[in-house]
């Protein structure tokens, strides 16, 4: 459990206040605060009206919010935990909120909405006590939409009130069907469960008895805040210098590490990019891409890398350290020139080393697409991160699930065959093809795999589980029926990585 959630009813508001400490106190005259709520409830509102109004998202717009209102320790916690949380379950708390407020959540101003949502949180997700969570959203609710907004929150805050979280659980959640009661609970969207459903039995860690069972326990797993997970690039940093920052060791990868308390910032690796943020099943990936066996190049010349589509830099930047361990070149390639820009920071120290060591990294703008016909059977590795709806990530972008939509799968299906295509066509005969995606729907998946394959008599699935469990430091199970990998956050904890490994023939 991560310390925002340890301190549940703590922060900012337990005690109307009374926590905080005499200078943020001196920042706020006592009537404003009044007015407006505490600061961190209203960084959190503001945060949560740029997510429902601008399509900001919440990763990047939270930090920001804190900074601007310059919050730190249980302050920050709490504001993050309130935004986090609201967002996460705003499915089950919008049908408490419009059973408690006697009409649909459509009714209600957006502002008053995100106000009651925060307020909901609060009583049953952080066991605020319910007078503090009530006058605070009162004074939000006024705030944003005046007085009139401020009486209706009142007494629908007050009804909320009245029955414990168990109780309200009762009186939202249908008991059937299945897809609705976990729609409801687990708060996701209808089609998402049923995506997710399909995506267990098909790769294969349920059955069709099993599967609502195994379904729960994943939707769960997306409603706890995942550890910040960093990776220490090997030969730039060591995971013994991040321990003795203060970090714990990871499960899975050899390289990474978990931060209980403190921003991955404040460490001088994470500040230099010698180590980074980094999920263990993305480093998984990228390890049991660089282990693969490949036919060695009859010229003895150097392995060639490719990673296709790099921003905004994270597997590059582990491929780039494990490509300079290797002896082997490394081309990141991003499409958008923005992203291009954080892949070269991502990559910073490992540009530098592999200029000191004669070895070649690249980092370009260009279309994926376009590679297989532009350097046909250049590359020895080439990986394929494919642009996904991100389902498998939904614990650390928690507006996610809400703001995808079914329609994303049509754009992206197209887009993930061509650069799979493209990748193939890229390699050499001898060399290794990875598609990963962070996504188990098995639209973006093993259908894609599937489909590409069906087209060509030049390639060959190799087993995926087996490089993946071979790059792992525990004994890593519950990958499926093979030859491709399913990642899941209830079984592994990590991301729900998906990993197909290809082998050119010849
Ligand atoms: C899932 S992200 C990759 C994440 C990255 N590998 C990492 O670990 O940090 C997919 C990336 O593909 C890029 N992309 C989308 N279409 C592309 C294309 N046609 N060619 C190359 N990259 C593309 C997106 O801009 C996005 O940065």
């Amino acid at each position: 459990m991560s310390d925002q959630r340890r301190q549940g009813g703590g922060g900012a508001g337990g005690s109307r206040g009374g926590h905080r400490g005499p200078r943020q106190k001196s920042r706020t005259a006592p009537s404003a605060r009044s007015r407006q709520g505490d600061l961190p409830r209203s960084t959190a509102l503001r945060v949560l009206r740029a997510v429902s109004h601008e399509g900001a998202y919440a990763n990047l717009e939270l930090p920001k919010a804190l900074r601007r209102a310059r919050l730190s320790g249980r302050d920050a916690g709490f504001a993050t935990e309130l935004t986090y949380g609201t967002l996460r379950m705003q499915g089950l708390y919008d049908a408490i909120i419009a059973e408690a407020a006697q009409r649909p959540v459509s009714k209600l101003d957006g502002g008053v909405l995100d106000v009651l949502r925060m307020g909901v949180h609060q009583v049953l997700g952080m066991r605020v006590p319910e007078h503090a969570a009530a006058d605070q959203s009162v004074a939000l609710a006024r705030s944003v939409a005046g007085q009139g907004a401020a009486g209706l929150v009142n007494a629908v805050m007050r009804r909320i009130g009245e029955r414990l979280r168990e109780e309200w659980l009762e009186a939202v959640v249908p008991t059937e069907p299945v897809v609705e009661r976990l729609s409801v609970a687990q708060s996701h969207p209808v089609w998402v469960v049923k995506a997710l459903r399909q995506a267990l039995i098909g790769h294969g860690v349920a059955t069709a008895e099993s599967a609502d069972t195994v379904l729960e326990d994943l939707l769960a797993a997306h409603n706890v805040p995942a550890d910040v997970t960093l990776v220490a690039r090997p030969g730039l940093a060591t995971v013994d210098e991040l321990l003795a920052a203060g970090a714990q060791p990871g499960r899975w990868s050899p390289f990474a590490v978990e931060l209980e308390s403190g921003a991955p910032g404040d460490l001088e690796a994470v500040r230099d990019s010698r180590a980074a943020v980094q999920d263990e099943g993305s480093q998984l990936l990228a390890l049991a891409l660089a282990a693969a066996p490949v036919t060695p190049r009859s010229d003895g010349a150097p392995e060639r890398w490719l990673d296709l589509c790099a921003g905004p830099g994270g597997k590059a930047g582990l491929l780039a350290a494990l490509a300079l361990q290797q002896d082997a070149d490394l081309v990141a390639n991003e499409v958008s020139e923005h992203r291009t820009d954080l892949v070269r920071q991502s990559l910073r120290p490992a540009l530098t080393a592999a200029g000191e060591a004669g070895r070649e990294i690249v980092v370009r703008t260009g279309d994926g697409r376009e590679a297989g016909q532009e350097e046909p059977e250049a590359y020895d590795r080439v990986l394929v991160d494919a642009p996904c709806t991100g389902l498998g990530a939904l614990r650390r972008r928690p507006e996610a699930r809400w703001r995808r939509q079914p329609g994303d799968l049509v754009g992206l299906g197209p887009l993930q065959r061509e650069l799979l295509a493209s990748a193939i066509d890229a390699t050499r005969p001898g060399g290794v093809i990875a598609y990963a995606t962070c996504s188990p729907h098995l639209s973006e998946t093993t259908f894609v795999v599937r489909d590409v394959l069906k087209k060509r008599d030049d390639v060959e699935a190799i087993d995926a589980r087996e490089l993946l469990a071979g790059a792992a430091v525990d004994e890593l199970t519950g990958l499926g029926e093979g030859p491709h990998a399913q990642l899941w956050p209830h079984l592994h904890g990590t991301d729900g990585m998906f990993l197909a490994l290809l082998r050119k023939k010849g």
